[in-house]
C-alpha cells in the first residue's frame, strides 16, 4: 500500500495574521508520528513564514508555481532556485487555475515540470477536465494529451517520484466533487498509462483534487489508486484539513 499524501493548496488566500493562526494550529494538531506526507502550498510571498512555522514539523511547504527559468530578465517570475532558498520540496505545476488564466501551454507546464525535478523537488503536476469533455466522453483522452508532451519532451522516466493530481475542473470550487468511481476511473487509467516504467510505477503517487472536504475523503481515499488528495478550500481550515490528513492514514 502506497503511503498516502495530502496537500494543501492555499490558492491567493492568507495574511501574515490568519497564516500564523494555521500554522500554528496544524503545528499543534498533526503529530509527528503521522503515516501520511502532508504539504502545504502557500503563495510565494508567505515562504518564508511557513519554513519558520513547519521546520520542525512533520509538515512539508510548497508553492503553487514557478517560473520555466534559471534566472533572468523575466520579471515577476520566481525561480526553482529561489523556491529552494526557502525550503520548498513540492511545486504544483499546471493547475487549471494558472493554465486557463494564463493560457500556460502543455509544453511550457512540461519544462515546469522537468525544471522542479532536476532542482530536486517534488512536482505535483494537475491533469484534468472540462465538464464539455466529462460529457463527450474525451476525458481519458485530454488527460493522455498533457502526460503524452511530458513523456515526448523528456521520456516516461520523468515521472519516477513526483505526483499526480487528478483535478476535473468540473469538481474545482464546486462542491461538486467526483464520486470516489469517477475518480478510481481516471487514477487507474493514468497509472496504467504509466505502467510499463516499473521504477514509475512503483513511486508515483496519483491524487485526487476537486472539492475534497472531511465528508468525502475517506471515501475517495479508499479507492485502491487514490493515493491522497490535493485539497483547496478546506486546507484554510485547520481542524477540516487535519480531518482529511487523518482519512488518508493507511
Ligand atoms: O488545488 C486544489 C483544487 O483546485 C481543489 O480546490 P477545492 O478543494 O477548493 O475545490
Amino acid at each position: 500500500m502506497r503511503r498516502k499524501i495530502v496537500v494543501g493548496n492555499w490558492k491567493m488566500n492568507g495574511s501574515l495574521a490568519s497564516n500564523e493562526r494555521l500554522l500554528k494550529a496544524l503545528v499543534e494538531k498533526i503529530p509527528q508520528a503521522i503515516s501520511v506526507d502532508i504539504v502545504v502550498c502557500a503563495p510565494y510571498p508567505y515562504l518564508f513564514q511557513t519554513q519558520s512555522y513547519l521546520k520542525h514539523s512533520p509538515i512539508f511547504w510548497g508553492a503553487q508555481n514557478v517560473a520555466k527559468f534559471e534566472s533572468g530578465a523575466f520579471t515577476g517570475e520566481v525561480s526553482v532556485s529561489m523556491l529552494k532558498e526557502f525550503g520548498a520540496s513540492y511545486v504544483i505545476i499546471g493547475h487549471s487555475e494558472r493554465s486557463t488564466a494564463y493560457c500556460e501551454s502543455d509544453e511550457n507546464i512540461a519544462t515546469k515540470f522537468m525544471m522542479v525535478k532536476k532542482a530536486g523537488m517534488t512536482p505535483i503536476l494537475c491533469v484534468g477536465e472540462t465538464l464539455i469533455e466529462r460529457e463527450a466522453g474525451i476525458m481519458e483522452k485530454v488527460v493522455s494529451k498533457q502526460l503524452d508532451t511530458i513523456i515526448e519532451m523528456y521520456g516516461e522516466e520523468i515521472f519516477d517520484e513526483t505526483v499526480i493530481a487528478y483535478e476535473p475542473i468540473w469538481a474545482i470550487g464546486s462542491d461538486l466533487a467526483a464520486s470516489p468511481e469517477q475518480a478510481q476511473a481516471m487514477h487507474q487509467f493514468i497509472r496504467e498509462k504509466l505502467s510499463s516504467n516499473t521504477k514509475v510505477i512503483k513511486s508515483l503517487k496519483i491524487i485526487y483534487g476537486g472539492s475534497v472536504n472531511p465528508q468525502n475523503a475517506l471515501q475517495l481515499f479508499s479507492m485502491p489508486d487514490v493515493d491522497g488528495g490535493l485539497v483547496g478550500r478546506a486546507s484554510l481550515n485547520a481542524s477540516d484539513f487535519e480531518s482529511i490528513c487523518h482519512s488518508a492514514e493507511i
